[in-house]
């Protein structure tokens, strides 16, 4: 059933998308109660053509017919955009931020203190309703706001409420997570084709493993390592993919990965504090 919100989403791109067509497809949002806004025109057609949603240039427009107004820009033009919609911004409306590194704080500073923002990471599969996004509060949030936003993207997947330092973490793990998961499937169906297996039959047994493994992970609650013994015969097939894997790195590697993408979202933090353009 719809929220009764009407929802803005500033900057129409990737993510937005996701979300739009995650919350339309959960039903916890008509297409008359989303508005989107972003800078290129050419998405206003193509996005009410896919989904009915409501479309204009003007982020202003977009705030002031909105409850709830989700900041879905790339960091780098945040400052910009807060800047822009600071004048029609009220303690009234509730605004959500899902950029990567960019803190409340900093949020809070250029939109006028008081203003009540939930920051939050999702993640693409979102769009499948299989997302994962982790939310924070700022300080003039209420509980109400909180449970508000995490109803939102609990619609579309998996939620968790965490301090606002951990959403760095959040977006070198699940929020970048989907690119490395693709990554992996693209490999595993090229070593299907080069061992013989036809291209279309290789990614589909590859992305089918990788969510079947997924799915008994989560359903049985055991412990990966314990699911990854019952595939390891002695001696066998699996024991033999294991050890090439280890002997190339690849639990240090997906370390690495995370460690170097939360290193990326702190600095993308930095760098936002230090601009004030
Ligand atoms: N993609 C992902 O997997 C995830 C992204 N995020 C966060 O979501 C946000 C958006 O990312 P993503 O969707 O990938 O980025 P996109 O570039 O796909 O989308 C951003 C959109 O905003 C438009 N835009 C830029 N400036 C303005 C402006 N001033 N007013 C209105 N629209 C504007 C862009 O136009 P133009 O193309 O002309 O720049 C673009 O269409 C980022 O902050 C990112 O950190 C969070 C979780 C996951
Ligand atoms: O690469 C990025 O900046 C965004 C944030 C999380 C996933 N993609």
């Amino acid at each position: 059933m719809s929220l009764g919100k009407r929802i803005a989403f500033l900057g129409a791109g990737n993510m937005a998308e996701a979300l739009v067509k995650g919350l339309l497809r959960a039903g916890v949002a008509e297409p008359r109660e989303i508005v989107c806004s972003d800078r290129n025109e050419a998405r206003g057609p193509e996005l009410k053509q896919r989904y009915g949603v409501e479309f204009t240039r003007s982020n202003r427009e977009a705030v002031e017919r909105c409850e709830l107004v989700v900041l879905s820009v790339k960091p780098q033009v945040m400052n910009k955009l807060l800047a822009e919609i600071a004048p029609v911004l009220d303690d009234k409306k509730l605004v959500i931020s899902i950029a990567a590194g960019v803190p409340i704080e900093a949020i809070e500073r250029k939109l006028g203190h008081g203003v009540r923002i939930v920051r939050t990471m999702p993640n693409t599969p979102a769009l499948v309703g299989a997302g994962a996004t982790a939310l924070s509060a700022g300080e003039h949030a209420t509980e109400a706001d909180l449970a508000q936003a995490r109803a939102l993207f609990d619609a579309i997947g998996k939620t968790a409420v965490v301090d606002e330092g951990l959403l760095d973490a959040v977006t070198g793990l699940s929020g970048s997570g989907p690119a490395y998961i693709f990554l992996i499937i693209e490999a595993l169906s090229d070593a299907g084709v080069k061992v013989g297996l036809p291209r279309a039959t290789a990614q589909e047994l590859a992305a089918q493993t990788v969510l079947g493994s997924a799915k008994l992970l989560i359903d049985t609650g055991e412990h990966p390592g314990r699911l990854k013994d019952q595939v390891t015969s002695p001696g066998g097939t699996a024991i033999a993919g294991l050890h090439t894997l280890e002997a190339g790195g690849l639990r240090t590697t997906l370390m690495d990965a995370v460690e170097a993408a939360t290193r990326r979202s702190r600095e993308l933090g930095e760098k936002f504090l230090e601009k004030d353009d």
